[in-house]
């Protein structure tokens, strides 16, 4: 069980594994020393995902953060037979302690959705969590790498940046918005579509993480499908767009994708600690500060490094179905943009 799991996450990034580790000397054990947190870590994500970052062998402390609950979880998870050391941290006073010496700061801390309401209607609540959280990270882990995973993230990200930014620890190489359950979705419906193994399976997904903002690239997916017409795309992309919805109405009130969302954010966190140890082309997509479109913050594939980004990369081909939606979402991207820097600037 523990292995399938552990390989299934290395599975999730396509050009890494722990072979590369191995092969440069690192064992498990003797992987270098590395401490994560998750803020958040009693909720439906954070849960799901203190679980599946225990069972990471990358990982050699684990700091479990929420406002309420976390002892229990960190007892629980505690008693896993891995190699990190977990702890678990309870209210804003022990949130530096949980924070100090992190190496990546992963943050599932806020409301979810629940049916007839959009991302953009958690702002009110969740842009002041993420704010105070951002403010502790800047004192006490400021060189730590983000995974923000609280929505709204196309205006999380860019809160992040300023708060940051007001603090005079803004790294651009170090924030990250995580989509990675948008390329989770575009894999699982583009497998199923084109009756090809999932496993094997690559479509990159750019532009931000709401609605239409989300833009799979069918036309660059592998292995290349012959069998799906225009149609079939439009159905992928649309379906691909509105799956977070489908969980939240499949849900009827109790919340948004947690379990899936848990097994993504391992997944990115994974990608992030194999870029820190040195793991060469180690290349997810991610809404990070970009200048390949006009736009500030802008999700596309990005090289993991030692430093966080190594590098941006471009879009690639796009076809002329794609490059209606990539000029179509830049309006709503721009303005959510807009709406987190506003935020921080006024309050
Ligand atoms: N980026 C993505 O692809 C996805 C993002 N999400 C987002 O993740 C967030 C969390 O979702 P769930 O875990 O389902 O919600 P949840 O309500 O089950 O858990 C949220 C947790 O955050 C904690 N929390 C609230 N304020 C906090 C603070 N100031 N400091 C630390 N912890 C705090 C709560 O106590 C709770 O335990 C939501 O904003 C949701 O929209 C959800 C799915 C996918
Ligand atoms: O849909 C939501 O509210 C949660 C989310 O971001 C997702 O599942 O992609």
């Amino acid at each position: 069980m523990l292995r399938s799991i552990q390989s299934a996450l290395r599975r999730g990034n396509s050009a890494s594994s722990s072979a590369h580790l191995l092969r440069r000397g690192f064992s498990s054990e003797s992987a270098p020393e590395r401490k994560v947190a998750v803020l958040g870590a009693a909720g439906g994500i954070g849960q799901p995902l203190a679980l599946l970052m225990k069972l990471n062998p990358l990982v050699s402390k684990l700091a479990l953060y929420d406002i309420a609950g976390t002892p229990g979880v960190a007892a629980d998870v505690s008693h896993i037979n891995t190699r990190s050391e977990v702890a678990g941290y309870m209210g804003e006073e022990q949130l530096g302690q949980a924070l100090e010496g992190c190496d990546i700061v992963v943050i599932p801390a806020g409301v979810p959705r629940k049916p007839g309401m959009t991302r953009d209607d958690l702002f009110n609540i969740n842009a002041g969590i993420v704010k105070s959280l951002c403010t502790a990270i800047a004192k006490y882990c400021p060189h730590a790498i983000v995974n923000m995973i609280s929505n709204p993230v196309n205006s999380t990200v860019p809160i992040a940046a300023e708060v940051f930014k007001k603090a005079g620890t803004y790294d651009e190489k170090k924030l990250f918005g995580v989509t990675t359950l948008d390329v989770v979705r575009a894999k699982t419906f583009y497998a199923g579509k084109a009756k090809v193994p999932v496993g094997g399976v690559d479509v990159p997904v750019v532009g931000g993480h709401a609605g239409i903002t989300i833009l799979p690239l069918f036309s660059q997916a592998t292995p290349k499908a012959n069998n799906l017409s225009d149609e079939d795309i439009t159905a992928l992309t649309k379906r691909t767009q509105d799956g977070g919805t489908e969980v939240v109405e499949a849900k009827a009130g109790k919340g948004s994708a947690t379990l899936s969302m848990a097994y993504a954010g391992a997944v990115f966190a994974d990608a992030c600690l194999k870029g820190l140890n040195g793991v060469q082309d180690v290349v997810e997509c991610s809404f990070v500060q970009s200048s390949i479109t006009e736009l500030p913050f802008f999700a596309s594939k990005v090289r993991l490094g030692k430093n966080g980004v190594e590098e941006v990369l471009g879009l690639g081909p796009l076809s002329d179905y794609e490059k209606q939606g990539l000029e179509s979402l830049k309006p709503e991207l721009k303005s959510s943009i807009e709406k987190g820097i506003k935020f921080v600037n006024q309050s």
